[in-house]
């Protein structure tokens, strides 16, 4: 395929997006429909789509339209590309810009972020919002954890060089390593399935780094999902993790994964889950993934005031529901991959008002700025005796 089919491609995807499908079932969908593009157009074709994702709203005001074609038009304007070369009509291009396509449009270019949240968003980074719209309009590093349970930072670095992966270690987070490139392949190496790597965000592992697992003699995991903070957990620990989640079909991948991490892990189902018994509940609570919409940016394409409200009363279930677990003088991990307050302290302030026996003891922010996914986690103590 030539580069303008490829926008062409892309173009009918956005389509599809914004007639309501999901973003990767629409790129799916769309090498299903058409088996003679190779692997490399397939990866050109979803590079556009989740690169207009990460601009949805500019993309829409430079092109001067909410359509497939309109966004391409803004992606290329954003770069400075010459929308003529692309827009050409020929062979499967999409056809020439008209009259009126060619003007630029006057209006002031929107921030990337779903409307209703840049209030907040303006609270939250004030000045530094232009800066933070500008970084989560490119994509996100590849960062790995390295399972120091079975090999050195040192050694795995030089593993990765040997196998064609370029990757340096980033000084404050001790696990991490960061790719010089995209990463593409790591999941098929024998490194990978001999359990010496997670791919996992820098940020997310200074987070549970700061949960201090490494103190605790029981931990347990109450939101697991797919484990990637339950085997940090229990490596960060070198001790047997308790995974838990309140719709446990996500946590199927985890014994794989924990047999590969050489990880102990037990899956514990809500009904069997002991009260005041964990010196460590960490609470990887369902969020908006503020913090990671430069991986995720469906996850803000998608995003709804509906949808917000109920994910702030979702984390407020589960703040409620984790704390039976904690034992006397232990303490909660109440963790997010969001920047917005109304996720993160205002979260914790409301839970101190019901639990008057829970006191915040320090928090930790992280934002884009440091290029790493936005985290925020507070470590609420039980100072019950009970
Ligand atoms: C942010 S995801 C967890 C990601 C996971 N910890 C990881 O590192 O891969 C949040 C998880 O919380 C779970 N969840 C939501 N409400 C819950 C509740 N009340 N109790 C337990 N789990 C809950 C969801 O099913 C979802 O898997």
């Amino acid at each position: 395929m030539t580069p303008a089919a490829r926008y062409a491609a892309a173009a009918e995807i956005v389509d599809a997006i914004v007639a309501g499908e999901r973003l990767e079932p629409a790129i799916r969908a769309w090498g299903r429909a058409h088996r003679f593009a190779g692997s490399k157009d397939r990866r050109a074709i979803a590079d556009i789509c989740y690169d207009i994702a990460r601009r949805w709203w500019s993309t829409a005001a430079l092109g001067s339209a909410e359509t497939g074609r309109g966004r391409v038009l803004g992606l290329l304007r954003a770069r400075g590309v010459a929308a003529e070369t692309v827009f050409t009509g020929q062979g499967h291009a999409l056809a020439p810009l008209s009259a009126q396509e060619i003007l630029m449009p006057s209006d002031p270019v929107p921030y990337d972020f779903p409307p209703f949240l840049i209030r907040e968003l303006e609270e939250v980074f004030g000045s530094r919002l232009p800066e933070v719209n500008a970084m989560v309009q490119e994509r996100a590093p590849v960062d790995l954890r390295v399972n120091t349970a079975k090999t050195s930072r040192e050694s795995l670095a030089r593993l990765l060089a040997e196998a064609g992966f370029d990757a340096v270690p980033l000084d404050d987070v001790p696990t991490a390593l960061r790719l010089s490139g995209s990463g593409r392949g790591l999941t098929e190496t024998d490194l990978f399935a001999e359990g010496l790597f997670e791919l996992q965000d820098a940020g997310s592992q200074q987070i549970v780094a700061f949960a201090k697992p490494e103190t605790a003699t029981t931990i347990l995991d109450y939101c697991a999902g797919g484990g990637g903070k339950t085997l940090a957990l229990a490596a960060a620990s070198g001790r047997r993790v308790v995974a838990h989640d309140i719709a446990p079909r996500r946590m199927k991948d985890i014994p794989n994964r924990a047999r590969r991490a050489g990880a102990s892990v037990d899956i514990i189902d809500t009904a069997d889950l002991p009260e005041r018994c964990f010196d460590l509940v960490y609470v990887d609570a369902p969020c908006t993934g503020s913090g990671s919409w430069r991986r995720d940016p469906y996850g803000k394409i998608s995003l709804t005031e509906q949808r917000f409200d109920d994910i702030r009363h979702a984390q407020v279930a589960a703040l409620r529901s984790a704390s039976r677990h904690v034992a006397p003088q232990g303490r909660i991990a109440y963790a997010t991959c969001s920047v917005l307050k109304s996720e993160n302290n205002l979260q914790i302030n409301s839970f101190f008002n019901e639990f008057d026996f829970m006191i915040s003891e320090r928090n930790l922010s992280i934002d884009f700025l440091s290029d790493r996914d936005g985290f925020y986690a507070n470590i609420i103590t039980n100072i019950s005796n009970l």
